[in-house]
């Protein structure tokens, strides 16, 4: 029998038979090993399986088919061993907020590389729009002008106020999807307010840091009654890219390879090269300076990870 993971405890998994929508506790048999890199968890929600039933209605897993695409993270600090987060994603969002908590650019960054090296469909979502004055308004504005220059997509939404639900309906329609954000950005009411019968269960925020708690404990693909699904995913704080050599890093900055073009030499890392092309938009702002930490940042670590 065929079917997805649905939701995955660590050594239990729940899976959905792809026919009959039929939901079986399923362990696993066999080895799964897709990628090089070792992997804490060998099935992630949102996998493609193959499964047989025995007593007890356990169904042991015996197969997985190749991933079309996962986003990962890092197990320990800069370890080779990784943690798949969720796979054959259709379209990734993230969630950011100016405020309450406000939002890292570097981490939106580091999402959006992650989404461009494993070729996953981005949308980035500008939430909590209700909390905001007019000049902060106009501050989120700027900065989406700047990620839509680059080509991505984007939509500014409220949960609060409706803003925009129903065209982020429409944007993932009939798509696995994932919401990722800071602890607090607004995932789960945002899953709830699209869908209330989810229920999912949303923190407070609290007041000594303006940051919500860690309120979601395993990873689980929820269905939407609108078509698709959502797979929820635990506390995600960090993206990682793994197998990545350190010069292929710029394939994954759209406006970075191409303003790369550019530069005198063609393997030119845009670091401290003469007559780089990346540095001089970077002093006449083509660049932004955050996207462009983000990128050498990302290049240290993956030379830091390449020495190990
Ligand atoms: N003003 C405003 N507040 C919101 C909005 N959406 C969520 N919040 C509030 O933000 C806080 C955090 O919301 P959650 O949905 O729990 O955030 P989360 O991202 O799921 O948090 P974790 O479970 O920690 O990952 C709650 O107090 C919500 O009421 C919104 O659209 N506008
Ligand atoms: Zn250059």
């Amino acid at each position: 029998m065929k079917g997805i993971i649905i939701k995955s405890t660590g050594s239990w998994y729940q899976v959905l038979e792809t026919e009959t929508k039929a939901v079986f506790e399923a362990r696993i048999r066999g080895k799964f090993k897709l990628i090089k890199t070792r992997l804490t968890n060998p099935l992630a929600v949102g996998d493609e399986v193959e499964f047989s039933l025995e007593q007890d209605d356990v169904a042991w897993i015996t197969k997985i088919f190749p991933r079309k695409n996962y986003l990962i993270r890092k197990s320990v600090n800069l370890s080779k061993e990784a943690h798949i987060i969720a796979s054959n994603i259709d379209i990734a969002c993230f969630i950011y907020t100016l405020k309450f908590p406000e939002t890292s650019l570097g981490f939106l960054d580091r999402f959006l590389a992650c989404c461009e090296a494993y070729n996953i469909p981005s949308l980035i979502l500008f939430n909590k729009m209700d909390v905001l004055s007019e000049d902060e308004k106009e501050i989120v504005q700027n900065i989406e002008a700047m990620y839509q220059n680059i080509g991505y997509d984007t939509l500014e939404i409220s949960s609060y106020s409706k803003l925009n639900l129903d065209l982020l309906k429409d944007r993932i329609k009939d798509k696995t999807s994932v919401f990722f954000g800071h602890s607090g950005c607004g995932k789960s009411t945002l899953v709830n307010a699209l869908q209330p019968s989810l229920d999912l269960r949303t923190g407070e925020i609290s007041d000594t840091h303006l940051k919500g708690k860690h309120t979601t404990t395993f990873a689980q693909m929820h269905f939407w009654d609108f078509g698709g699904s959502v797979i929820d995913t635990p506390g995600v704080r960090e993206f990682a890219m793994i197998d990545v050599e350190k010069d292929e890093i710029q394939h994954y900055f759209p406006e970075i390879f191409t303003l790369g073009r550019d530069c005198k030499y063609h393997n030119c890392m845009h670091i401290n090269e003469p007559k780089c092309a990346v540095i001089a938009g970077l002093e006449n702002g083509e660049i932004e300076e955050s996207r462009y930490m983000t990128y050498l940042k990302l290049m240290e670590e993956a030379e830091e990870i390449n020495q190990k």
